[in-house]
């Protein structure tokens, strides 16, 4: 099949950051700091980074990268650094056939760092790039809720694969969205799924723990054909996306179900596998240009899962510009039978 080793690498590589991102999720220092734009960054976004790099690398040595994280404050501090090293050190899958498949551990700080920095690429419509965000979700997951671990192949500017780990969604697909900040988001038993994505192939979704090689389970979304119905779902972050908008979307579709917060692509991989319906994510800084590595992953699960994703005008996102996707606004997600409806109350309530 077309893209199965890309998947089968992806998939492993994103189980394998999730091993970390774990560890780092149950410290209390997670090493924390902020950047440019005030946003945090953790031990645990670039040892994720490093470790899905280098098993990219290994595999697939002319491919190209996008990733969020660089390097450059862990070249002046020796103390975080040495703590990312110690994680990416001391992280493996259990299985020796699929830990041999990543290719094998980094060998140095330098190569970390390196492989951390390789991810500076400027993206585009031409070749085979990789869209890597290490821990989607950051402040969700230095707040104890959701997170996730995104990736995606693209392809002359088409997502063709993507994956995302979750590791404090329930494994259960029909376990209803009902995740509340705090409460429930975390990797007790039942917990951590991945979801993944070929396009023309479907989308499956796994456990993330003890899969190792095994193949997914198909998932759909839900056939919605009533939109009163549905269930939203939104960011907790206020900033990142209106949630006076959304209620006020919502209340015009008929749509009586609280809407459920939650941070990260968690969102695209809940609706994708029929536990919630909706995903809208309305610009609050009209000046904000999305970045692919929050929607890339998450873009070709849905739409294998049955779905539609456009942003505010009804327009496929545009992965093919470079970094961010500035040729769009905003997301609206959700199954093809009621995505038109949405996006027509949308258009109504933000007057565009
Ligand atoms: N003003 C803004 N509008 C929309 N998204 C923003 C934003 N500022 C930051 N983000 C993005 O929102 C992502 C989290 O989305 P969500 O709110 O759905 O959890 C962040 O990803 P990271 O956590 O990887 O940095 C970040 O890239
Ligand atoms: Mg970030
Ligand atoms: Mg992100
Ligand atoms: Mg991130």
């Amino acid at each position: 099949m077309v893209y199965e080793k890309e998947l089968l690498v992806a998939q492993l590589a994103v189980q394998r950051a999730s091993i970390a991102t774990k560890r780092v999720f149950h410290q209390t220092a997670k090493g924390a700091v902020s950047k440019d734009d005030k946003s945090p960054v953790t031990i645990g976004d670039f040892g994720a980074q490093a470790l899905i790099i280098h098993a990219i690398r290994k595999n697939f040595p002319e491919d190209k990268v996008v990733g969020e994280e660089d390097s450059d404050t862990l070249r002046k501090n020796d103390e975080l650094r040495q703590q990312i090293w110690e994680v990416v050190q001391n992280t493996k899958l259990e299985d020796a056939e699929a830990e041999k498949l990543l290719g094998g551990p980094l060998t140095s700080e330098s190569e970390m760092l390196d492989a951390i920095d390789y991810g500076k690429d400027e993206g585009g419509g031409r070749g085979r790039i990789w869209a890597l965000d290490p821990i989607d979700g950051t402040k969700g997951f230095l707040r104890g809720g959701q997170y996730a671990v995104c990736l995606a192949l693209m392809v002359d500017g088409d997502v063709k694969v993507g994956v995302l780990g979750c590791p404090n969604l329930p494994i259960d697909d029909s376990a209803p969205l009902d995740v509340k900040i705090g409460e429930n988001a975390n990797d007790e038993a039942g917990k951590g799924v991945l979801f993944s994505a070929v396009l023309g192939q479907g989308a499956t979704s796994r456990p993330l723990g003890t899969a190792g090689l095994q193949p997914g389970k198909s998932i759909a979304m839900k056939n919605l054909t009533d939109v009163s119905q549905a269930t939203f779902c939104e960011s907790v972050e206020a900033a990142h996306s209106s949630h006076g908008e959304n209620a006020a979307i919502a209340k015009k579709l008929g749509i009586t179900k609280p809407g459920v917060r939650m941070d990260s692509q968690s969102k695209y991989g809940s609706i994708a596998r029929g536990a919630g319906d909706l995903y809208l994510r309305l610009p609050v800084r009209k000046d904000y240009q999305e970045k692919i590595w929050d929607h890339a992953a998450g873009d070709v699960i849905v739409r294998e899962a049955g779905g539609v994703v456009t942003d505010i005008h009804g327009k496929r996102l545009d992965f093919s510009i470079g970094r961010t996707l500035r040729d769009n606004k905003g997301v609206v997600a959700g199954p093809k039978g009621v995505h038109d409806a949405v996006l027509s109350v949308v258009k109504e309530v933000l007057g565009v």
